[in-house]
């Protein structure tokens, strides 16, 4: 586990800004030694408003050191819906659902992919986001990669230029990272 810059990574490495010692430097030590069901759950660092606050101050400062432009945040179903938001209002940008299936209204793109265990399928609406756009894609977590590869394909046929995908816990031992081959790929804490 740690808080070093994950794999491709496209910026500088993340540093833990001065006085945030009692937020996201001890999310680590409350998720210590945790099996990965309780490592992914980020319920801890939304219930802790300095801890939230300083996740989302982290992922600013890792975009705009990263990306001169962004246009759009992509978020997905349904963590995503949480950390999107606030990190696209301090961009200054908008936010795009990537849903399950049979939620989104209007003409929608849709694709199947494969969880742990069984098959989901996500959308996005077709005008969600135009050509050429700039796009970051944020969720809490890469498990397998087969939600985050998915979103990729969805933003994709939309002719996205995806900046990156940027989760806040990746858990490496599932390799989800390979699944997403060269898009650029950004995790905030890593567990084995
Ligand atoms: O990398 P993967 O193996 O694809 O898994 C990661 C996805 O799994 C979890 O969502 P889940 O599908 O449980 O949906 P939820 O957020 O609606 O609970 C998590 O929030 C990611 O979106
Ligand atoms: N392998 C995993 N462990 C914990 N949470 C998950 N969510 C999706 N896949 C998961």
């Amino acid at each position: 586990m740690g808080m070093e810059q994950g794999r491709r990574g496209a910026g500088a490495p993340l540093a833990v800004p001065p006085g945030y010692n009692s937020s996201i430097t001890c999310t680590p030590r409350l998720l210590a030694n945790c099996s990965p069901s309780v490592c992914s759950d980020i319920s801890p660092l939304l219930k802790d408003p300095v801890a939230f606050k300083a996740l989302i101050d982290l992922l600013e400062d890792h975009l705009r050191a990263s990306f001169p432009k962004i246009d759009v945040i992509a978020g997905l179903d349904s963590r995503g819906f949480l950390i999107g938001p606030p990190l696209a209002q301090r961009l200054g940008v908008g936010f795009v659902l990537i849903r399950k299936k049979g939620k989104l209204p209007g003409p929608t793109e849709s694709i199947s992919y494969a969880l742990e265990y069984g098959k989901a399928e996500l959308e996005i609406q077709s005008d969600a986001v135009e050509a050429g756009q700039k796009v970051v894609i944020v969720d809490d977590l890469l498990a397998t990669g087969g939600t985050m590869r998915a979103a990729c394909e969805l933003l994709a046929r939309l002719k996205a230029d995806i900046l990156e995908c940027l989760v806040v816990i990746e858990l490496k031992s599932l390799r989800g990272a390979a699944k997403l081959e060269a898009i650029p790929f950004h995790s905030l804490l890593q567990y084995d």
